[in-house]
């Protein structure tokens, strides 16, 4: 399914407060607008709808990211309408429509709406009313409503995308959400699990909610790599880039260092970021010989291009000889300080295979390894 993406952003913000309107105002140490984006990136292509004084503030919080930004209108149904123009030339199969102030969506809220759309037309999130609903005036009570099927509209709103470009193109405006829009054109609209946490930034106070919740969510990834490399003739081999002196050598089309590819590609698995043959395909000779510390080096940085930290690694190496123990404590030295982490999360170690095997037969080596990272 194309998925496109149409982020309402150009609004004025004017409840929220502050010097900026609120998507540009930071929340947990990044604009609320990025946020919102590099949650979404990963659904489908992003389309964001800012407002034109706007353009140098929008150009700088989509760095890195692929954005088509698109000039909003003075309404919020005005904007959805032009950002869902922009896509129409290359029109997606569906789109999600989303406020870019619900900067903490979770994953699943997003997941919820696509596949809802499968069987429907259109479907959005909501969280049933579970407060008691009161009327009042003057700050007096003055009567009770019952709130048996209410509920609280959120976003992403999923629709079919031709449904919801022709319900806009004939709506007379005024809509409070692109429901309200895909209802009038007969459209049916599904209604998916919303979540307590998929606030919108409106008042002051919200900033600091939002805050709370980007902090409490952090982003846990695991990964892991295997590796073998055969024993040729040589008197060397490294581990962990560590030159360990043996009556054989690895064989490779690097300098063979199978543990150190092991963690590399636990790191890329992570990201899933595929392995080491992606990055530096065998086919290129330039990585004949290369010392493998260059492929860990390029996991590392790609790891903290994509905001995450290395909170440990841990491989076990697979051989009967050499005797992998003594040198266990400067293989730890050497990766932690590539990977720029503290030694007491680099763990290497060793176990025999009981003889059996290739690895006990004392043909090759092999590695495992597991990484974790971290993004807050
Ligand atoms: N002319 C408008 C008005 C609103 N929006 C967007 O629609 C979403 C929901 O609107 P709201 O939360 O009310 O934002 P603002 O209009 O910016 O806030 P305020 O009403 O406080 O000015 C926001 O992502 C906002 O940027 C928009 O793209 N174009
Ligand atoms: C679309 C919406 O987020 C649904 O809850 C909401 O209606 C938009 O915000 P506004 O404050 O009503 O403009």
């Amino acid at each position: 399914m194309d998925i496109a993406i149409v982020i309402v952003a150009a609004g004025r913000g004017t409840r929220a407060g502050g010097g900026l309107p609120k998507q540009w105002q930071p929340v947990g140490g990044k604009p609320v607008a990025r946020w919102t984006l590099e949650r979404l990136a990963g659904f489908g292509r992003l389309c964001m709808v800012i407002h034109p004084d706007d353009r140098t503030l929008a150009a700088q919080v989509c760095d890195g990211l692929e954005v088509t930004l698109v000039d909003g209108a003075a309404t919020r149904d005005g904007s959805v309408r032009a950002g869902l123009e922009a896509l129409a030339p290359t029109a997606p199969d569906v789109a999600l429509i989303h406020d870019v102030a619900r900067c903490c969506v979770p994953d699943a809220v997003v997941q919820g709406v696509i596949y809802a759309l499968e069987t429907h037309a259109g479907a959005a999130p909501a969280l049933a009313v579970s407060d008691a609903l009161w009327r009042g005036e003057n700050g007096l009570v003055v009567g009770t409503q019952d709130r048996t099927g209410l509920y609280r509209a959120q976003t992403p709103q999923g629709f079919r995308f031709d449904a919801i470009l022709a319900a806009h193109r004939a709506h007379p405006g005024g809509a409070a959400d692109d429901v309200e829009v895909a209802r009038a054109a007969g459209l049916d609209v599904a209604i998916t699990q919303g979540d307590e946490r998929n606030l919108k930034i409106t008042l002051p106070g919200d900033f600091a909610r939002a805050t709370g919740l980007l902090e409490r969510q952090m982003d846990v990834r695991l990964g892991n790599g295997y590796d073998v490399h055969a024993f040729e003739e040589g008197d060397h081999v490294i581990l962990c880039g560590v030159e360990i002196p043996h009556d054989k050598a690895l064989r490779g089309h690097s300098d063979a260092d199978v543990g150190m590819h092991a963690v590399t590609d636990a790191l890329y698995g992570a990201m899933a970021e595929g392995d080491i043959g992606r990055h530096f395909p065998p086919s290129e000779p330039q990585w004949k010989g290369a010392p493998s510390e260059i492929f860990l080096r390029h996991a590392r940085d790609l790891a903290s291009e994509k905001g995450f930290t290395i909170s440990n690694v841990d491989c076990t190496l697979i051989c009967e000889r050499p005797k992998v123990g003594p040198h266990a404590p400067a293989m730890i030295a050497k990766m932690a300080f590539i990977l720029g982490i503290t030694e007491d999360r680099v763990s290497i170690k060793a176990t025999t295979s009981e003889r059996l095997g290739f690895t006990g037969r004392e043909e090759g080596i092999a590695a495992i390894a597991t990484a974790t990272l971290v993004r807050t």
